[in-house]
């Protein structure tokens, strides 16, 4: 089942095509790594996807959804993170919860989120006093505890500390196999070799260029051509991971 559904979408930003005629699928059970250059329109990929900005041309699957039917079917973890009251972990957390119906679900849920983002010491702080870091962690416990089947989150790594990062991935990854989907954009490509069933490569124009898993669509031509990296092959039983060694420009 696909819980996301994009359709020859195109998207202008001013006089700017900045996506020509992307199509892509997130279905339930799979981890998509959303991967490009700086510029290549991921974000904007994302926020057209969920209808926060208006397509040209083409279609998606959420952006036709009632905003309260569409916050049940996909949580979204923008890039900025930004907090702006100094709450508690645990009532930004709950906030999460929003799109649901009051009832018996939320503090599970919400415990479930804490819990995964290892926030437990954290819970009675100011979120707004926190770490960068800490506050991503937060930011993305409340993105979790609403429970959505399609998780969208643009480069939630970020800011987080390698251990932090392997553990969401981790997490990602076991969202997908309860039967979630996950729609992650990333800039480190050995979590995106580690962790994505598929990766979707953008251009710098906008365009995708490959789609499938990470081991057969990220060839060193690609890898030169899209990022200009070039990258050694680590073999494991679980599958390769490419780590990028030298910038070709
Ligand atoms: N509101 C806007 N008006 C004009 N151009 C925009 C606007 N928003 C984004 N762009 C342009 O669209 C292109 C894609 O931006 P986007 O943020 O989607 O890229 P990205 O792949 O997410 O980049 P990064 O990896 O740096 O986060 C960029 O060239 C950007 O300058």
């Amino acid at each position: 089942m696909n819980l996301l559904d994009l359709r020859d979408l195109t998207v202008r930003r001013g006089a700017r095509t900045v996506l020509e005629g992307v199509s892509l699928t997130v279905a339930a059970g799979e981890v998509v790594g959303l991967i490009g250059p700086n510029g290549a329109g991921k974000t904007t990929l994302l926020r057209a996807a969920l209808g926060l900005i208006p397509a040209a041309k083409g279609s998606s699957n959420l952006a036709a959804m009632p905003a309260r039917t569409r916050a049940r079917a996909a949580a979204w973890l923008p890039q900025a993170r930004e907090i702006a009251w100094p709450v508690s972990v645990t009532t930004l957390v709950a906030l999460g919860r929003r799109p649901h119906a009051p009832g018996p679900a939320d503090q599970p849920a919400i415990e479930a989120a804490i819990a995964a983002m290892d926030l437990d010491a954290l819970r009675a702080r100011p979120a707004t006093q926190l770490s960068g870091g800490e506050q991503a962690r937060v930011l993305i416990a409340r993105a979790l505890a609403q429970e959505a089947p399609l998780l969208i989150a643009d480069e939630p790594t970020a800011g987080l500390d390698t251990a932090h990062q392997l553990a969401l991935m981790a997490l990602f990854a076991d969202l997908a196999a309860s039967g979630r989907g996950v729609l992650v954009t990333l800039h480190d490509l050995a979590l995106a070799t580690l962790t994505c069933h598929r990766v979707v490569v953008l251009s710098a124009g906008g365009r995708v260029m490959a789609d499938g898993p990470p081991s057969e669509v990220l060839s060193d031509a690609l890898l030169a051509e899209v990022f200009a990296v070039e990258a050694v092959r680590i073999a494991r039983p679980q599958g390769t991971i490419l780590a990028p060694v030298r910038a070709l420009r």
